[in-house]
């Protein structure tokens, strides 16, 4: 399990089996209990366990009834030792009109049984008022000390090549003579270590805060990294895996970088929305297929980051047109033209099309990716970088360097 970034802390008297046993009891609860037909654990926003305390972050849906949840989950969890929950409630903004039947009185901390005691009152860590405060947006954001330029890079569909295209765009920004870092947020398939040819190597831990590995001259750290063998990507729903994306992000050493660039989860849920609306982010590249699905899974990645005011750097077609290697014949196997439809539909520059080649697969497979390898494949991906870099700096964001960790 991911004990090393979770904030838990174990009570003094409880074994680390004990804690191990806790953690799952509670998740369990979470992922079961349902408010209307959505479980809770997508409305967690921060969970903090302290021994027999738990303080939960939360973004609840309108109509519902903070206190019953409260006390619910307190008789839910009581049997697993949890004492006292404490509850940061978020509710959306009423409508118009609507004020006066919001807000429904806000649950304060109970014991475990759903009692109201002041013995048990204690303020989350990251205590805000318990109501209506609005999601951080992008100019609400301190830009990174230390980095000029985040970007993501994203799909809307898993398999599309995102990872493939993260690596090599990050190492072909290198290679232009950049200083860059890698951040792999893809907590479903994390291959940022496997690709680069550090798998076996896991960062170090200095004052709290995580050393990068050094992959081929950038700084890199992964999700996959900091995983035991038995970790599945189910027990990485919702805020456990923003929470600690956030940690990764936030507590880590990072080098004084002119690019990090983040591989991201594919997908347009709650853990990208999220974290497009925490990480302070220059701009975003799209990698899609021309496959018609692939494209209108793009299109509401292109519509997440309009909404939370990240400009759209681009859009990457991978896998655009393969030459078979015993005929020479030229095929599109997964259509024509998609990138450049959806580049001219939304406005958004097309970056580059990459082919369907064996040797891109090989490479990454084999930890050198084609820009490493200076392979016949590395000119599109230097290509790609070199059109991000001529946009990137109308995009840049003032760089804070009085900000302390
Ligand atoms: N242009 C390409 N030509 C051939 N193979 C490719 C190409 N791009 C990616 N691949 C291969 O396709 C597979 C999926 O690629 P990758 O892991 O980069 O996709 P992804 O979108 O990040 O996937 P996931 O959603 O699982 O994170 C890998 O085996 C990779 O080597």
């Amino acid at each position: 399990m991911f004990n090393f970034i979770k904030k838990i802390t174990a009570s003094k008297s409880e074994t680390p089996q004990q804690q191990a046993v806790r953690d799952s009891a509670v998740d369990k609860v979470l992922l079961d209990y349902n408010v209307g037909n959505v479980s809770i654990s997508q409305m967690v926003t921060g969970l903090d366990r302290d021994g027999d305390q738990l303080t939960l972050e939360l973004r609840l849906p309108q109509d519902c009834d903070p206190e019953m949840i409260q006390q619910e989950l307190g008789n839910l969890l009581h049997p697993h030792g949890i004492k006292a929950i404490h509850m940061n409630v978020r509710l959306p903004a009423p409508a118009k009109g609507e004020a006066k039947t919001l807000p429904k009185q806000m649950p304060k901390t109970t014991d475990a049984m759903g009692n109201n005691s002041k013995a048990t009152s204690k303020p989350s860590p990251n205590a805000e008022p318990p109501i209506t405060k609005a999601a951080p947006t992008q100019a609400s954001l301190s830009p990174h000390p230390h980095i000029r330029h985040i970007i993501v890079v994203a799909s809307g569909k898993g398999g599309v090549g995102k990872s493939t295209t993260t690596v090599n765009i990050a190492l072909a920004l290198q290679k232009l003579g950049n200083r860059v870092g890698v951040l792999d947020a893809d907590i479903y398939g994390p291959s940022m270590p496997t690709m680069l040819g550090v798998a076996n190597i896991k960062p170090e831990l200095e004052n709290e805060q995580f050393i990068p590995i050094n992959a081929h001259g950038m700084a890199m750290l992964s999700i996959g990294s900091l995983l035991d063998d038995d970790n599945t990507p189910v027990a990485w729903r919702g805020p456990k895996a923003t929470g600690a994306l956030m940690q990764l992000y936030n507590q880590t050493n990072w080098p004084q970088l002119d690019y990090l660039v983040i591989d991201m989860p594919p997908g347009t849920g709650d853990i990208q929305l999220t974290l497009a609306q925490r990480i302070p982010v220059t701009g975003a590249v799209i990698v899609t297929t021309p496959q018609h699905i692939a494209l209108l899974d793009a299109q509401k990645g292109i519509e997440m980051f309009n909404k939370t005011n990240i400009p759209v750097l681009g859009v990457v077609e991978n896998m655009a047109l393969h030459t078979c290697s015993n005929c020479g014949h030229t095929e599109a196997i997964f259509g024509v033209g998609g990138g450049d439809r959806i580049a001219e539909q939304y406005q958004v520059p097309l970056l580059g099309r990459l082919p369907l080649a064996v040797g891109i697969r090989a490479q990454v497979d084999k930890g050198v990716p084609s820009v490493l390898a200076d392979d016949e494949f590395a000119p599109y991906y230097i290509s790609i970088a070199k059109n991000i870099e001529a946009n990137i700096d109308k995009f840049a964001k003032p760089v804070d360097d009085k900000r302390i960790f």
